[in-house]
């Protein structure tokens, strides 16, 4: 028998329980957009006003929803988005999220903002088929460097590197309960920074408004520009993925720039409000990156049919956020497996319903979007 906090129909359901068990800071850092919050609504919304056109008389006795990502075979085309301070949520953390997408075979991106080491996060995950790395570029350049060489030799396999925050978003929930680190909690892949005392007292400090914030507005450097990446290039040998990107002109650029592979994201409706939803800005960006690199995309997937929408919209495959945070708080590791599993369950009976055995039969004419006419008669 499933224990309670286990048993749940959709993903939608576990914000409210999570609400009731996580205190109010934490559980206003995870859920907040920004400002008015207009595109975190957008987001969820925008895959309501597509719709599915299914194919009949298909046989989907069998249904496939393996794809690649990097080269390895993942087991349904979505990974855990990079989520700062997962110990909020439960003690186990980012442990528990590392072992959970592991077990149900998809890749985790670990936060360069996390609260255990990046090393034992990737330890935690070796079971699975891949984990990215995802930078935050602080001004100390030298330090950066010693991150990112660490996550290679700690086993990541690519880095993504977020481009849309070179401040954080104004989130009005953290400066409403003034935001700070649970005192026993540690950012602790920056305990090498130099300034990382300072750094700790300022995530906790008892300063007025949001302490994340803050701290993020004195060491993160927002002087970053395309050059950026050619530089990274001679760090690493990883595969670089930019995370942020919502015109077709910047993703053009940024795989000119050397990336190889593109993230269309508002970061969860969290930085720029009345940024576009990250599906709506999709199938521009996947046409301008014409299939040189992969393109993934998040914010707002809650269904197994939302990643049939982006896929046939050209994604690749597609991240998740918040709800891995809350089957995290609600049974920690199990409460993560149970969130993937449900998705990937509902995204197989979707892809049946759809006359697609295989997630390579997922075709732009599948997805009514609502600038598209309703298919007339063209035979
Ligand atoms: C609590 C929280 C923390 C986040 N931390 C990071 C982070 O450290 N780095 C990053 O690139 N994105 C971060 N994001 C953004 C997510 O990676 C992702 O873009 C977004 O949450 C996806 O939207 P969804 O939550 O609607 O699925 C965070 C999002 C949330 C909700
Ligand atoms: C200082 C941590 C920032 C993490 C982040 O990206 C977010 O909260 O959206």
């Amino acid at each position: 028998m499933p224990s309670n906090e286990l048993a749940f129909q959709n993903v939608g359901e576990l914000r409210p329980r999570a609400e009731k068990i996580l205190p109010k800071q934490a559980f206003g850092y995870y859920v907040s957009g920004s400002e008015s919050e207009s595109t975190l609504r957008d987001n969820e919304e925008s895959f309501k006003r597509y719709r599915l056109v299914p194919r009949l008389m298909v046989d989907v006795s069998k249904v496939d929803t393996t794809v690649k990502l990097l080269g390895k075979e993942i087991a349904f085309p979505l990974l855990v988005a990079p989520m700062a301070m997962q110990r909020m949520a439960h003690p186990d953390g980012e442990l528990a999220t590392s072992r959970a997408a592991a077990a149900e075979g998809i890749p985790m991106v670990q936060s360069t903002m996390g609260t255990v080491e990046l090393a034992e996060v990737r330890e935690a995950g070796a079971a699975g088929p891949l984990m990215m790395f995802q930078l935050y570029v602080f001004k100390e350049r030298d330090f950066v460097k010693q991150l990112i060489q660490h996550a290679e030799r700690s086993g990541y396999d690519a880095i993504v590197v977020t481009v849309d925050a070179p401040f954080l978003g104004k989130r009005e929930a953290d400066e409403r309960y003034g935001f700070k680190l649970p005192e026993h909690l540690r950012l602790e892949n920056l305990t090498g920074l130099a300034e990382a005392a300072r750094m700790e007292r300022k995530v906790h400090s008892e300063e007025k408004g949001s302490g994340i914030a803050l701290h993020f507005a004195d060491h993160i450097d927002s002087s970053l520009t395309w050059d950026f990446l050619p530089w990274l290039h001679t760090v690493t040998s990883l595969p670089i993925f930019l995370k942020g990107v919502l015109s077709p002109e910047d993703a053009h650029m940024g795989v000119q720039a050397g990336a190889d592979g593109i993230i269309v994201s508002n970061h969860g409706g969290r930085q720029l409000d009345f940024a576009p939803a990250a599906l709506d800005a999709l199938p521009g960006i996947a046409a301008a990156v014409g299939k040189r690199v992969p393109v993934l995309m998040d914010g707002g997937v809650r269904r197994g049919t939302d990643i049939i929408k982006a896929l046939a919209m050209g994604a690749d495959a597609v991240l998740i956020g918040r709800p891995i945070l809350w089957g995290l708080a609600l049974a920690g590791e199990e409460g993560v497996r149970k969130v993937l599993e449900t998705i990937r369950k509902e995204l197989r009976l979707s892809m049946a319903l759809m006359g697609c055995p295989s997630i390579r039969h997922l075709h732009r004419s599948m997805v009514i979007a609502p600038w598209d006419q309703y298919p007339n008669a063209r035979l």
